[in-house]
This record gives structure tokens, sequence and C-alpha cells, in this order.
């Protein structure tokens, strides 16, 4: 495929490469951007993100001894290439360095990523920044995992507290938890760990899923895979709103009339509303009995989400948010306050896997349970990992917990999630699962990829190349 065509979307070959330095010394950090055509059914809809096409910004990291590192960030299509961009801005911290020396002081590694002193201008921890860094951390884990020829997820639960707590950058959130604090919540929980372990590797994670609940998609869909989900043993469903009341009603009817009343529904605002409006309109959508209404309004109001959490209590109905919860500082403050009863990590949207082990602890500690994010791009490869530490080494019980499930863009992983009776089981190759295969990786890189060369020939997509740019400015 020719590159040339598309100087502005960086190439693989164009990535940094350090020149000198042997064994685990990390010789290249290459990104690309990657999307999918998910507009086109509608999969993936939300009152918000109306036509989200999957994306990730995709890390591979290569030590000079030849292991690999693969991680991802999730994106909704365009804007990957700014991602990327951003991908490429920080690998210099990266390229260069001996990953053993990260590993073992990964806390403070962490902290040299976000905190580069002019980086961190156009952040800090937030936004394509924060991505970007999550992109490049969650390589660095699935490299630290393969080495050590474990799954992600053990890796941690085999960690002793100490070197756990040493991951984890305690700036900003030592008036909630301390370095201490932590390690002696670790120990307390540690004689625990193998029966959890056990029990986990037998029945695996509990799953509800999303998928039945798009907005874009037909009744006939939502009938037909509600009926697919209930035959597969789930046992919850959630279903997007915020759009049209009247059709929330209707949707919300629909889908309780076939998962009956035994079953848990929840639903999904994505952002749609202010304050009041969400009050107003959930109140309406209570008779139907919803769990959890989830990111009722902006991502950044703490104060807006405990006003709803408290109007909505007496109907029984608790918040969930955290999908697009900046970092561990906002999350500091919507557990401290009260205004989220389900705390819900993304793997990809915060600072990696350093990032949300705080959260985690900050969590546990202040007794909110966490129900992480899924779906996009590699997010339930990845968080299965993250919620199997919890159930090993904190909170130990998955009591009113569940996983996200939806069920796209799996098979393009090398090694992809495993659901039996609505229930993942637990990772057993070494790694984060964060690994796209070859076919993938060359079929969907935007635009180059040989599939989205068909789209644009099918007239389905429009080709970058001949969208109209400005001309250069004159001097
Ligand atoms: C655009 C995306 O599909 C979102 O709608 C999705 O992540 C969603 O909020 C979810 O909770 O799964
Ligand atoms: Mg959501």
């Amino acid at each position: 495929m020719n590159y040339d065509e598309y100087p502005e979307f960086p190439r693989w070959e164009k990535n940094f490469t350090a020149r000198s330095g042997e064994g685990l010394t990390i010789r290249n950090l290459s990104v690309r951007d990657m999307r999918w055509p998910t507009s086109l059914g509608a999969h993936g809809s939300d009152a918000m993100h109306t036509d989200p096409d999957y994306s990730c910004a995709y890390v591979v990291i290569y030590t000079m001894n030849d292991n690999e590192g693969h991680g991802l960030t999730f994106t909704l299509g365009r804007g990957t290439d700014i991602v990327v961009q951003a991908v490429h801005a920080l690998s210099h911290l990266v390229v260069g360095q001996d990953a053993a020396d990260i590993f073992n002081d990964f806390g403070a590694f962490w902290r040299k990523l976000t905190s580069e002193t002019q980086l961190r201008w156009i952040g800090p921890e937030k936004g394509v920044m924060h991505l970007a860094t999550a992109a490049i951390v969650n390589a660095l884990w699935d490299l630290w995992a393969r080495i050590q020829h474990k799954p992600l997820w053990k890796l941690i639960a085999d960690m002793e507290p100490e070197q756990l707590v040493r991951c984890i950058d305690f700036r900003y959130i030592t008036d909630v938890i301390t370095p201490e604090e932590a390690v002696k919540i670790l120990r307390e929980r540690k004689p625990n760990r193998d029966r959890m372990e056990r029990e986990a590797l037998t029945r695996g994670y509990p799953a509800y899923t999303t998928q039945v609940g798009w907005l874009g998609y037909s009744n006939e869909t939502v009938t037909q895979l509600c009926h697919k989900y209930l035959s597969e043993g789930f046992t919850a469903f959630k279903l997007k709103v915020g759009q049209d009341l009247q059709d929330d009603k209707r949707r919300c009817k629909l889908v309780r009339s076939i998962i009956g009343d035994d079953k848990i529904l929840m639903v999904d605002a994505n952002q749609n509303w202010d304050v009041q409006e969400a009050i107003a309109w959930m109140k309406e959508l209570a008779v139907f009995k919803p769990l959890w209404i989830e990111e009722p309004t902006s991502p950044d109001d703490v104060l807006g989400h405990l006003a709803v959490s408290k109007a909505l209590a007496p109907l029984g109905i608790s918040v969930a948010t955290g999908e697009m919860c900046a970092n561990r500082v906002m999350f500091k403050q919507f557990l401290q306050s009260g205004a989220m009863q389900y705390c819900q990590i993304d793997s990809a949207r915060i600072g990696g896997v350093n990032e949300i082990l705080a959260v985690y602890l900050m969590a546990y500690k202040l007794g909110v349970k966490v129900c992480p994010h899924a779906g996009g791009v590699g997010l339930c490869e990845m968080v299965q990992h993250l919620q199997l530490f919890d159930y090993i080494c904190l909170s130990q019980t998955s009591e009113g917990r569940f996983i996200e499930y939806v069920d796209q863009q799996h098979e393009h992983f090398v090694n992809p999630v495993h659901v039996r009776n609505s229930h993942y089981m637990p990772p057993k190759a070494p790694g984060y699962s964060t690994e796209l295969r070859r076919e993938a990786a060359e079929g969907y890189e935007w635009p180059v990829g040989s599939e989205w060369q068909k789209l644009f020939a099918s007239g389905k997509f429009q080709d970058p190349k001949h969208v109209p740019t400005l001309p250069p400015t004159k001097h």
C-alpha cells in the first residue's frame, strides 16, 4: 500500500528507534491508527456517539532481545491520528530505556511519563495525552507479563504488596490512601489469594451485556439479541437511553417484557442530560426498575452526579460512571463524595494499569463496587485481568459486581476473551491479551489497510486523500 499518498498519517516504519543498548533495552516503539467500520451497523451507538467506528491507537514496544509488548487505547474513529501523534511525542521517554529498570520502579517511571515538562501543559493527565499514556503503559505491562510468562492478572496477583504498591504514583491521592495503608490492606487480604484464584479459575467472573441495547438498533434486533443472550445465561442487560423519552420507555418496556422482572436492567445516557433533566427523565423510567443510570451528565460534574444520586436513591436507582473519568484525582472526588455508587474503571482512558490500581484501592477503602467499562476495541480483553486482580487480591468478592461484555472486535485479537455461561474465564496466555492478529493489523490500519481500500472503492466511506484541505498559508 502506498503510504506516500497519506502524508498526514504517520507510517509504521517512521517510528522511533534506539541505536544502542542490549537485552531488555527498548529499541523501538511503533504506533498504528486502527479503525473498524462499526458505524455501518450502528454497533456501539448511544445518545451522544451516534456513529462510532470502533478504533484504537495500537502501540508495540520491542526490546533489543526481541521481546514485545502490545498496548492500545480505544477511540471512535476520527481523532485516532491525533492520539497516534501524542504517542509519538511521548516515545522519547520510552525508547532507549531498560524495561527492567522501568518495572523495578514503575511508579516513578509512570510519574516521569505523565510529568514531561512541556507535554504536561497539554494535559495534564487527561484527554489525548492521557489516552496516549494509557496505550504506552498498557504495552509496557503486556511486555512485563510476557517476560514473566504469566497472564497479566497472575503477574499482579503474585506480587508482594510492597512491589504492587511501588507501581503506583500516589501523588494527589494520599489524603484518601497512602502507600503504607495500601500495603496494609493488601497484606491483610493476602492469605485468601490462593482460594480466590482457584475459584476464579473454576467459575470465572460474572458479566453483563450491552450488546442488546445500542441506540441505533431496531426492535427486531433488540428482541433477537435479548433472546440470544438470555439463552447464553446472561442475567443483566444494559440499554442506551437519553435521546427521546417516549422511545426510551418503549425500548425499556420491550426489553423488560423479554428478560422478565427477575433479571437486571441498567440504562446508560452517555452524558446527554443536564442534572435536573437527568433526575426528571429517570423518574419516568423508574417504573422499569433499572439498577443504575450510567453517565447521566458531564463526566466532570462531581456535584451534579451527587445531586442525581441523592434524588434517585429513594427510587432504588444508583449512579454509575467512570468510562470517561479523566484520572485518579477525578475518581477520588467521585468516590469521596458519594457521587458514584458503581465505579466504572476503563482500561484505556486513564493512564493504564498503574493508575487503575490506585482507583481500585481507593474504591475498596471507600466501599464502592467496581464494575469495569468494556466493549470497544480490546477493552473486554484488558479489564478481565484488572477485575481478577480485584477479586483475588482486594475485594475478594464478585457480589453485586459485573464486567461489561460486548461481542465486538474480539476476532481480531490473538488471545480473545473467553466467555462461558455469562462469565469471563480467566485468560491463560502470557501478557495482557492486547496483541492484534497480523491480518487485522493489515486489513484495518487507517487509511491504508486492505479493508479500508475496499470500503473507499465501494463508496461507503470517503478516502481521506480526496477530502479537500485548505491551501498552505502564504507568508
Ligand atoms: C461509544 C461507545 O460504544 C459507548 O456507547 C460505550 O462505551 C458505552 O458507554 C458503554 O457503557 O459500553
Ligand atoms: Mg457507558
